[in-house]
């Protein structure tokens, strides 16, 4: 395609994202269905340069100031991921004098709101939680995340795996926490490779491991994902059973329980009961109460401890959202805790970076409900073999990852027993 036409459709694409009234992935999968004759590397090419404009909006927004022609042109052009020539081949000579201008300012000297590039109201949040980590945090989101692998122990073991991927020509390296995760630099092919399309591996990040290990569910228990969703952690579970026992995934969306169906299939589990709910005080719950031995519940989140992936989501929460999930996660924890029967483990999880998703919706939950002890991650997480697990909790006994320490997405988990 010729370089001209292929920043058009960069222009085109960037001014469908930045509406932001939908996922950017969203837009990029429906954008790509529609033009299907794109090879490989223009997907490539287009993807990523959202992906850029997204993660630093505010600098490139405040850079194309000087330019002329479409604003999503120039943002397209500031955030370019291919190469430099293809580039050079599609901008006329003043946009190219331009360019070279903008690309010389230091911008270092810059003010601050422009390298952190959040909105005010994120970067006060993030600096009140994460003191002297937000800027390392801002240089970690900068980065696309590595793609990690959980090898599906039921079907094969993590050396065969990572020797496989190696005669395909993938270089992975055991993740230092996961015992089941390989992390790969890149995006190679995977779904055409037999040990994908044979259930011996799913794409899951480090950090949803290891809430799978922290919840542990043993051969034959009663265990209910209340927020499934697609199921990556359903999945997770449901081979720590060793495909025994029953588990239950519950969720509010019938779109995205369809979507664990062909990961069910590949993963060769047949313990597991997806289940649509209305809400989270069903019927369904009403029945089971009282009944689980294990209950996680990933529940709706911000999703800011996914920025590394999802960068357009700092441009789409609000604290008013927030408050709104919050109200949320208070109701699913309380009712999906109805569920445990005495000795049952509970565990809360969010993958946001913000206090009132997470510490402060579990000490609520600890307050009121002074039948469930709280869980201290650490020991439950080695028992599951994670390793150096004194890097994964806190002094409260949470488990609390953030991409700029543990590489993985953010996550919070906290966990209680129900008392006898
Ligand atoms: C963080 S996502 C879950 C991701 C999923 N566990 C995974 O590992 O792929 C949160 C899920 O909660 C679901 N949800 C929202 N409200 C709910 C409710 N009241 N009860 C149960 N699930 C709910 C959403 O549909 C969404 O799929």
């Amino acid at each position: 395609m010729h370089p001209n036409a292929l920043l058009d459709l960069a222009t085109e694409l960037l001014r469908q994202v930045l509406k932001l009234d939908q996922p950017a992935d969203a837009v990029v999968s429906a954008f790509f269905r529609k033009h299907r004759g794109l090879g490989p590397r223009e997907r490539h090419s287009l993807a990523e340069t959202t992906y850029a404009v997204l993660r630093q909006r505010l600098l490139f927004a405040h850079l194309a100031q000087s330019g002329s022609g479409a604003l999503e042109r120039r943002l397209a052009a500031l955030a370019w991921q291919g190469s430099d020539n293809f580039l050079r081949g599609a901008l006329g000579t003043q946009e190219q004098k331009w360019l070279a201008e903008v690309q010389s300012i230091d911008r270092a000297g810059l003010p601050e709101k422009l390298r952190h590039n959040f909105p005010d109201w994120l970067a006060s949040a993030l600096k009140n939680e994460l003191g002297d980590g937000f800027w390392p945090l801002v240089e970690a989101i900068e980065k696309q995340a590595p793609l990690d692998l959980r090898v599906n122990t039921l079907k094969a073991k993590r050396d065969d795996v990572r020797a496989a991927l190696g005669e395909a020509g993938i270089e992975a390296e055991t993740t230092p926490y996961s015992p089941w995760g390989l992390r790969i630099d890149g995006k190679p092919a995977l779904q055409k490779l037999d040990l994908f399309i044979r259930g011996d591996v799913e794409v899951q990040d480090e950090g949803s491991q290891l809430l799978a290990a922290l919840v542990a569910p043993k051969r034959g228990e009663m265990v209910v994902d209340f927020c499934a969703g697609a199921g990556g952690k359903t999945l997770a579970l449901g081979a720590l059973m060793r495909n025994t026992g029953r588990l239950y995934a519950f969720d509010v969306s019938a779109h995205r329980l369809d979507s664990l169906k062909p990961r069910l299939a590949r993963s060769g589990l047949s313990n597991v009961y997806p289940a649509l709910i209305a809400h989270e005080r069903d019927d369904r719950i009403k029945r089971l109460a009282g009944k689980i031995d294990r209950v996680l519940v990933d529940a709706p989140c911000s999703g800011l401890g996914t920025l590394r992936r999802n960068p357009d989501l700092k441009w789409r929460q609000s604290p008013k959202a927030i408050e709104e999930l919050n109200a949320k996660q208070r109701d699913i924890l309380a009712s999906a805790a109805r569920l445990l029967k005495p000795g049952g483990r509970l565990v809360y999880a969010t993958c946001s970076l913000l206090r009132s998703e997470n510490e402060a919706i579990a000490e609520a939950f600890g307050e009121a409900h002074p039948e469930f002890e709280p869980l201290a991650a650490g020991p439950a997480l080695a028992a599951s073999q994670a390793e150096r697990v004194d890097e994964l909790v806190t002094e409260a006994g949470h488990l609390k990852l953030r991409p700029h320490q543990h590489a993985t997405d953010g996550f919070f988990a906290a966990a209680w027993q129900r008392r006898a």
